[in-house]
């Protein structure tokens, strides 16, 4: 009986990356989601083990972060994936043919009061706009929010000043890219409300305060976010968020004589930070059993 390798592929599965244009101060980001796959001459690598035509799927990995800074961006993701899997078929001899999937998450440019941002974007995606009403007897109350509002600033985020540990690896940072999936909840004094109105204009606040925010910390800003809601919107007694910190990682391509000036990095998607806190009026009426039952944080 005789047995044969048939058809094969192999490479890097979901590289994430993002590429921040900083051409100029209006930042332009792209978020792709890359899979690079190789086909060849791969009959020694599976049936003897050689790996001498085997480009590792690390390196197609790193091909993808270091062309993105080469070729100065990404363009469309048409060209971008066309272009690798001619760099990786023209440059090595023992490549014959590459698949090359890219997905792209777009980002809307947040709008604030002073027309669009420089830096902040959200994404459309799995928003879900959330109610949860409590009655018992004649006592009413009304806890609404949303879930997975997410957004992004390409700059306009620090982080640094933080104690230090002998487990303490973290780079202090005066430049990074904040992103969180914003989940909110918040509970309304009444419930005598023109709820639609009042959803979209706290959903705004938030993404407004989002934006317009220097960051020194997720935190701050999650505050911050808090409190132009309770500033703007009286009938809001308290807003609670639960926000991920999904972390970018600047790629580090100094190996491949290429500097990072905090254009190329890696999304990753977990582990995540997870920061959460209530925002609260200090004369706000009691809760009651308003979060009863409310899935909760915090
Ligand atoms: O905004 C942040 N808050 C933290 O508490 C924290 N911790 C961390 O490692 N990075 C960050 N970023």
């Amino acid at each position: 009986m005789g047995i044969r390798l048939g058809d094969n592929q192999y490479g890097k599965a979901e590289v994430r990356l993002v590429h921040v244009n900083r051409d100029t101060d209006v930042h332009r980001i792209k978020d792709l989601n890359v899979t690079s796959q190789l086909q060849g001459d791969l009959e020694d690598v599976h049936t003897v083990g050689d790996n001498a035509k085997c480009l590792p799927t690390d390196t197609q990995k790193n091909t993808v972060y270091a062309k993105a800074r080469e070729w100065g961006g990404t363009g469309a993701i048409e060209d971008f994936a066309l272009r690798l899997a001619r760099h990786f078929v023209d440059e090595h001899e023992y490549v014959s043919g590459a698949r090359q999937e890219v997905q792209e998450y777009s980002w809307n440019r947040i709008n604030t009061a002073h027309g669009p941002h420089d830096h902040a974007f959200s994404r459309d995606g799995a928003e879900t706009r959330t109610t949860v009403i409590h009655k018992d007897g004649d006592r009413e109350w009304v806890v609404s929010g949303f879930e997975a509002l997410t957004v992004l600033k390409s700059t306009g985020s620090e982080f640094h000043g933080y104690p230090k540990t002998k487990y303490t690896t973290l780079p202090e940072t005066d430049d990074r890219i904040l992103a969180t999936d914003v989940t909110a909840r918040w509970r309304y004094i009444g419930v005598d409300h023109d709820y639609d109105k009042a959803y979209a204009a706290i959903r705004d606040l938030c993404l407004e305060a989002f934006a317009e925010t220097h960051s020194l910390a997720l935190q701050q800003t999650l505050y911050e976010m808090g409190k132009a809601v309770l500033e703007a919107r009286p009938e809001v007694a308290e807003i609670r968020f639960s926000m991920p910190n999904n972390h970018h990682f600047l790629v580090d391509l100094s190996p491949f004589g290429l500097d990072n000036p905090n254009e190329v990095f890696f999304a990753a998607d977990r582990p995540y930070g997870k920061i959460e806190a209530v925002v609260e009026r200090d004369d706000a009426p009691d809760a009651g059993d308003a979060w009863k039952n409310v899935p909760g944080f915090v």
